[in-house]
């Protein structure tokens, strides 16, 4: 389940490229050094959105795009090796160029690319060891359930699911055992908030060897820096916000602690998940426009919100005042982010909601340009089977959003549309208002003429 890179390997380095950053494979025979760590945090010096725009190429043409190197194999300038690459496996140019802007931005020592937010995760929990106990939240995106669940199956691994939200639930479980905590915050898709600095410390007390993960995917390294609030590992989907196009599929992984970067990096060269090198280059490109996409993904975010709970919804969503953890939020992240989701309190209002909304696609995933409704239970989540879903309380009639850059008007009409059709509101002559569980129509209403709807 593990693997141990050897003394050699776990050796660290003062964050420059350096040759003495040496690595061996599992039977010991010498590789060339792997790809530089990256740029250290204080390799900032503009604001993150700035930032995230340009990246240090030191490409031999001054090339303003970094080149896609794609090539599987680097020759070497004799038979004892010494050439910067020898397998893209190992490293590749275009990816150690993706790893030292994501370091950059993400505030880390040391970025790593993997081939998805998945595959981040894996090599995350190859960290563990039979016997060692993981202590993580009781609303995960489905993806990070099933792995949780086939570690606890398979891996000997013990996994508490508990309430993070509340410290406390937390420390009822934490003990010298305790070798790994792995918090989302917000989570998906209940978008409840996580005190990262008070469960890590909590985490370290427990046991210091204890490794805190923090899955960053629903805000991304522009809203929130888990490495800063006390976490030893921040992970992402770079499918999501980082990329923003919906067109690759890709991980990353962040850290300040070299010793812990190298094990990371031995378990990706060795099972050889990382990102190839025209996925990088598709990174790199999303990355630099990740602060407009967001400003007006957010803007749009946050109407809607309103919008929905104006008109007696329950929403979630950490930029309305109502959210249960606002303070908490706000003082961990810079923005609310583009995930909301909301309950009608009936399954089949919420069917018909999703299947009557014609501009939001009915799509799993989040963080891209376009906007996408899903029902979690059915989709993203439905991997977590029904008995845990109602054991962890995670409504089966519950809508998520992910909100895109389209116009803001465009889309709430396209939602008024829906809820109509869909019998979710009723019509009065000063507009729409949810009607509430138990008071739902059995037959979906035709569309009010009070309700503007945009041609499909
Ligand atoms: C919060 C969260 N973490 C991790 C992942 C996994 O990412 P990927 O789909 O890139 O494997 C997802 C979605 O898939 C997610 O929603
Ligand atoms: N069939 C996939 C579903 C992926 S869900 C992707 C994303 N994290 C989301 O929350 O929408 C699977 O079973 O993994």
């Amino acid at each position: 389940m593990s693997f141990s890179p050897s003394s050699s390997e776990a050796s660290s380095t003062n964050g420059v490229l350096s040759k003495a950053f040496k690595h061996v494979d599992l039977q010991g025979h010498d590789l060339p050094p792997s790809p530089a760590p990256s740029t250290p945090r204080n390799g900032r010096k503009y604001a993150l959105a700035t930032e995230l725009v340009y990246t240090d190429s030191n490409d031999q043409h001054n090339s303003s795009s970094m080149p896609i190197y794609q090539s599987a194999t680097f020759k070497q300038p004799s038979s004892s090796g010494g050439g910067e690459y020898d397998y893209t496996r190992s490293g590749n140019p275009t990816r150690t160029h993706l790893e030292r802007h994501l370091a950059k931005v993400m505030g880390a020592t040391r970025a790593l690319a993997v081939s998805s937010g998945m595959g981040a995760l894996d090599v995350i929990t190859r960290l563990l060891r039979p016997g060692d106990e993981v202590v993580t939240g009781d609303d995960l995106y489905g993806g990070t359930n099933r792995l949780l669940k086939y570690l606890a199956t398979n891996g000997d691994v013990i996994v508490h699911h508990v309430d993070t939200t509340k410290p406390e639930r937390v420390r009822e479980v934490l003990s010298k055992k305790t070798a790994m905590v792995l918090l989302e915050t917000p989570t998906n898709p209940m978008i409840k908030v996580v005190d990262i600095s008070t469960i890590a410390t909590a985490a370290h007390e427990a046991n210091p060897k204890a490794i805190v993960a923090v899955d960053n995917t629903m805000l991304s390294p522009l809203l929130q820096n888990p490495l800063d609030l006390g976490a030893d590992i921040v992970y992402e989907s770079g499918t999501k916000y980082l990329s923003g196009h919906h067109d690759l599929m890709a991980g990353v992984i962040a850290v300040n602690d070299l010793g812990l970067g190298d094990k990371l990096y031995f378990s990706i060269n060795a099972s050889g998940c990382g990102l190839s090198p025209f996925d990088c280059w598709l990174l790199l490109r999303g990355i630099k426009t990740l602060g407009v996409r967001m400003e007006k993904q957010q803007a749009n975010s946050q109407r809607i919100a309103e919008f929905l709970e104006a008109r007696g919804f329950n929403v979630h969503y950490p930029g309305l005042r109502s959210h249960p953890q606002y303070d908490l939020h706000w003082s961990m992240a810079r923005g609310a982010g583009a995930v909301l989701s909301f309950e009608t309190g009936d399954v089949g209002v919420s069917e018909r909601i999703v299947d009557a909304a014609r501009l939001w696609a009915i799509s799993v995933s989040f963080g891209c340009v376009n906007s996408l409704i899903s029902m979690p239970c059915r989709m993203s989540h439905a991997s977590i089977d029904a008995k845990t879903r109602t054991e962890r309380e995670l409504p089966e009639d519950l809508i998520r959003l992910c909100v895109g850059i389209e116009d803001a008007d465009d889309l709430i009409d396209d939602l008024s549309r829906a809820l109509v059709q869909a019998g979710a509101v009723s019509v009065t002559v000063d507009g729409f208002h949810a009607i509430k569980p138990g008071q739902i129509l059995g037959k979906p209403p035709s569309p009010s003429p009070n309700v503007e709807i945009p041609n499909s």
